[in-house]
């Protein structure tokens, strides 16, 4: 994992100091791009070890197009709950514009299922877009994160809010615009979340793997996570580990947890840091 270790010292030499929404203060890189092989092993950053059950039970959350923690917490996950109502509601998010997105006369439309006719129909197509930015449901900027959720608004406004397939040589790449980056605790999950994604659909379309390539708006490192980056750049990264997903699954909406099995995960120990909320 270079490119990431890369990205974490471009924006910590190169990065400007600036405030923001959270009050934390970050220092930021407007613009960066990174390219991740996905036939040369699972992209898992292995500088401190990453809770993967979380990023595969949050990915399966967003298909499963919920919006509310309950299906989280049944599994153990709490990266959501500082933003959730009392009811564990974070009002319209990911998994709501990715599978019934609201059109002006009441149709529904999911784009997940419909990503996938539409990558095996037409491969060569230039449209393969998928966005969860949503300007309807933005949140109001002055109302906390719960206010907006139990008002019908979206918690957050979507990060990871736009990606794109392609199709070269029967291999699916994928990639993703992210207009907000936490580079210390949020990058490593949304790495591996779009690269278990794009391997998910790649099986389900019969395709092989090309690339992930994450293109960065606000790239930053929060204030207070400076000492845990100290520590990160000075460890060595090992070999990527690989995972292997069920073969018998060919339906995206049928993955399950157990159809997940990551191999020779080799880490350097757990970081903690605070999330800027
Ligand atoms: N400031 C901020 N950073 C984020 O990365 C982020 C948000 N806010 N808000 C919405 C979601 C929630 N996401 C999160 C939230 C917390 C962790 C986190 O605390 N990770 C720890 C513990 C992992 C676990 O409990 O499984 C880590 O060490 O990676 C990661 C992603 C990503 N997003
Ligand atoms: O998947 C995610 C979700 C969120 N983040 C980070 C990026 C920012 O640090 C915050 C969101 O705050 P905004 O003021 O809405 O930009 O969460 C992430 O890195 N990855």
């Amino acid at each position: 994992m270079k490119q990431y270790l890369d990205l974490m010292r471009h924006v910590k030499e190169q990065g400007v100091y600036k405030d923001d929404r959270t009050g934390t203060g970050t220092w930021s890189v407007f613009g960066y791009q990174m390219r991740f092989d996905l036939s040369q092993g699972f992209p898992l950053v292995t500088t401190k070890k990453c809770h993967l059950r979380s990023i595969i039970h949050e990915l399966l959350w967003f298909l499963r197009g919920e919006t509310n923690i309950a299906y989280l917490k049944k599994n153990g996950v709490s990266i959501w709950d500082e933003w959730a109502t009392p009811d564990g509601d974070l009002g319209p998010v990911y998994g709501k514009q990715w599978r019934s997105w609201e059109g002006p006369n009441g149709e529904v439309v999911d784009q997940i299922a419909n990503i996938i006719e539409e990558i095996r129909a037409n491969p060569d197509s230039r449209r393969l877009v998928v966005s969860a930015w949503n300007p309807v449901v933005l949140p109001d900027v002055s109302m906390k994160p719960r206010e907006n959720a139990a008002n019908g608004k979206q918690a957050l406004p979507p990060c990871h809010c736009l990606f794109q397939f392609y199709v070269q040589n029967g291999k699916l790449s994928c990639q993703l615009y992210q207009r907000s980056a936490d580079i210390f605790l949020g990058v490593p999950f949304n790495i591996a979340s779009y690269a278990l994604l794009t391997m998910m659909i790649a099986q389900v379309c019969h395709l092989e793997l090309g690339d992930f390539v994450h293109t960065f708006g606000d790239a930053h490192l929060y204030s207070n996570h400076a000492e845990q980056v100290e520590t990160q750049l000075a460890r060595e990264p090992y070999p990527l580990p690989t995972m292997k997903l069920n073969p018998a699954v060919n339906n995206i909406f049928d993955f399950r947890f157990e159809d997940f099995e990551l191999q020779d995960y080799q880490a350097h120990p757990h970081i903690k840091a605070p999330v800027a909320v």
